[in-house]
């Protein structure tokens, strides 16, 4: 008697994923590696920026009073005390009447509340500046705390890494971040018919794609990949690679073997292990055999053979927890309006994950499916940059009916959004 499987929906099972407690560690990398990385501490302004009071143009420092009654037909003059540089700082003080020629960026003289830009001024002879308008206290300056606040928190513990966070970094001399540790993913292929990427095909055999567009997967949601290879169909085989896998590894993820077949082990393998399952069949399309286990802390995700439904089933269900454990507050993918860009007339009782393809129109997201779209589909995940989410129901889908959209390739993420 062949195993019947109750379905759960979609929401419940990713609820079921993300309650179990997930560890995180933390480690220092230098600030070079610290693209793409999770902080795992706030970063705070450890002083103001700018730290002083700046010139932001080329120009002359001046004390305000002194340029008041200077006008196109009452020139007055300053005697030019010295030139500060970027770097450098006034070595005397600008008394009445002069001023110190002053770079871009460079520290504003004590005395001084104003800047000239070089274009408004002449040099009547060497050593003096001529204005010919009034300028008032705190024009042209860039004051000392404009940009950040010290103490202030800039970024939250848990946001991405992106080129300005390293601008931060740097400005508040962090050479060595605190991040969280990515998690190890060992990725386990199951099924005789594999090949390896190298092989020449055979009769009956496929080669393992899943194993390698697993991996990207896993390295886009900012993880660790271990490839543990491929397993032939043999209970014995998949029980012990699988218990030795989960020594070297933070989550496992096998692709094959979790649906009702013959040489589908998988589910031998969890009730061996005394594993929990957590579930065996989700009420959605592809990935409705997906199944995740849990065995002493740690998740063994039994993602589907077939291409389509183990690409669907990681991003749903695996890249959350990845996510948690990098200390990401929003783990799951974030969900959008769009505009469905084609016709999808095959109805299903289970909610569909359609492999998408997203365009801008007039400012509106718009979906299409991105081609030959069966559980066992290949030739449709490179265009996929989404996943279009049609309701289970009795009824197809036309172009533009208002579908959600669940994106791929983006930084951002968002709370439960199922
Ligand atoms: N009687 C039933 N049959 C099936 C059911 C069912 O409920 N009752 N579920 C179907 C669904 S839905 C799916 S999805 C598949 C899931 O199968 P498995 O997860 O057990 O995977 P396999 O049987 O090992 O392989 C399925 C398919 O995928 C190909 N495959 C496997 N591994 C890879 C790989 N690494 N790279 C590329 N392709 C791979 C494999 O050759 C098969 O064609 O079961 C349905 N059957
Ligand atoms: O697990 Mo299947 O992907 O629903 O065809
Ligand atoms: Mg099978």
């Amino acid at each position: 008697m062949v195993e019947q499987r109750k379905p759960i929906p979609v929401a419940e099972a990713v609820q079921r994923v993300i309650d179990k407690q997930v560890f995180s560690k933390t480690e220092k990398v230098h600030i070079e590696k610290a693209l793409g990385r999770r902080l795992a501490e706030d970063l705070v302004a450890t002083h103001a920026v700018p730290p002083f009071d700046r010139s932001p143009y080329d120009g002359f420092a001046v004390r305000s009073a002194d340029t008041k009654k200077a006008s196109r037909e009452n020139p007055v003059d300053f005697n030019v005390t010295e030139t500060i540089g970027a770097g450098a700082v006034q070595s005397m003080p600008v008394g009445a009447f002069e001023a110190a020629r002053i770079m871009t960026g460079a520290m504003m003289p004590a005395e001084c509340d104003a800047v000239v830009m070089l274009e408004l001024t002449s040099e009547p002879e060497p050593g003096v500046m001529r204005l010919k308008r009034a300028f008032n206290k705190g024009d042209n300056i860039s004051f000392k705390g404009e940009d950040a606040v010290e103490g202030t928190v800039l970024v939250e513990k848990g946001t991405l890494i992106n080129p300005g966070t390293i601008a931060l970094l740097a400005t508040f001399g962090y050479e060595y971040i605190t991040v969280a540790v990515k998690p190890v993913v060992g990725l386990l292929a199951t099924g005789s018919e594999l090949l390896e990427v190298g092989e020449p095909l055979e009769p009956g055999k496929i080669r393992n794609s899943n194993a390698l567009m697993a991996a990207a997967q896993i390295e886009r949601a900012g993880a660790e990949v271990k490839m543990l290879g491929k397993l032939s169909d043999d209970l014995e085989a998949c029980y012990e690679s699988v218990r030795k896998a989960m020594q070297e590894v933070d989550i496992l993820i096998t692709t094959g073997g979790v649906s009702v077949g013959d040489f589908d082990f998988l589910p031998e393998v969890y009730k061996r292990l005394e594993a929990e399952v957590l579930f065996n069949k989700v009420a959605m399309r592809p990935g409705s055999v997906t199944t995740v286990a849990h065995k002493d802390g740690q998740f063994l995700f039994g993602l589907s053979g077939n291409p389509s439904a183990c690409y669907v089933g990681f991003e749903l269900f695996t890249r959350p927890v990845i996510q948690q454990m990098l200390g990401n507050p929003k783990p799951h993918l974030p969900l959008e309006d769009a505009v469905l860009g084609a016709d999808f007339t095959k109805p299903n009782p289970f909610t569909r994950f359609v492999r998408g393809t997203l365009a801008i129109r007039n400012g509106q997201l718009e979906a299409s499916p991105s081609g030959f779209n069966k559980s066992s589909a290949v030739s449709s995940l490179a265009a996929t940059n989404c996943l279009i989410v049609l309701p289970g129901g009795t009824r197809g889908f036309t172009a533009g009916d208002h579908v959600k959209v669940a994106l791929l390739e983006t930084a951002e993420s968002s709370e439960m959004p199922w």
